[in-house]
């Protein structure tokens, strides 16, 4: 899977958004090793702190689909600059694979590519509690 066709899914998830109190769209998708496709919206809440990022809901999704090898993800929020996953979300994240791939976008043709070790590093996970 292309990064651009799966920024391009990501946007298409934006337009389900659910954001009225802050009216700012975003949407992912996650993309497994297995070659599966998840997405997800920001789902706000009229008491504000249920509010679930896009990231979360597509991860949330791929994770009870039954799928963990997730290779990579796109977010895509706002069109005039690139969207970063907040540090909920990189924490999230980090239970699946430092490893994964986070695409940052503002659209197809203008985006940044990390891994997750690189958007959070000397992170807390899995591995210190074993
Ligand atoms: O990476 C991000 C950052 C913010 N939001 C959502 C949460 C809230 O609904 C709105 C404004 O913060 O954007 C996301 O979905 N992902
Ligand atoms: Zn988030």
């Amino acid at each position: 899977m292309e990064d651009k066709l799966l920024i391009k899914i990501a946007m298409e998830a934006r337009e389900k958004s659910y954001s009225p109190y802050s009216n700012f769209k975003v949407g992912a998708a996650v993309y497994t090793k297995s070659g599966k496709v998840f997405t997800g919206c920001n789902i706000e809440s009229a008491s504000y702190t249920p509010t679930i990022c896009a990231e979360r809901v597509a991860i949330s999704k791929c994770i009870s689909e039954g799928y963990k090898d997730i290779e990579k993800i796109a977010v895509v929020g706002s069109n005039v600059k690139t969207s970063f996953p907040c540090g909920v979300c990189r924490q999230f994240m980090v239970e699946f694979g430092k490893d994964m791939k986070v695409i940052c976008a503002k659209n197809i043709d203008s985006y940044e590519v990390y891994t997750l070790k690189e958007l959070l590093p000397n992170s807390f996970g899995p591995e210190d509690l074993e």
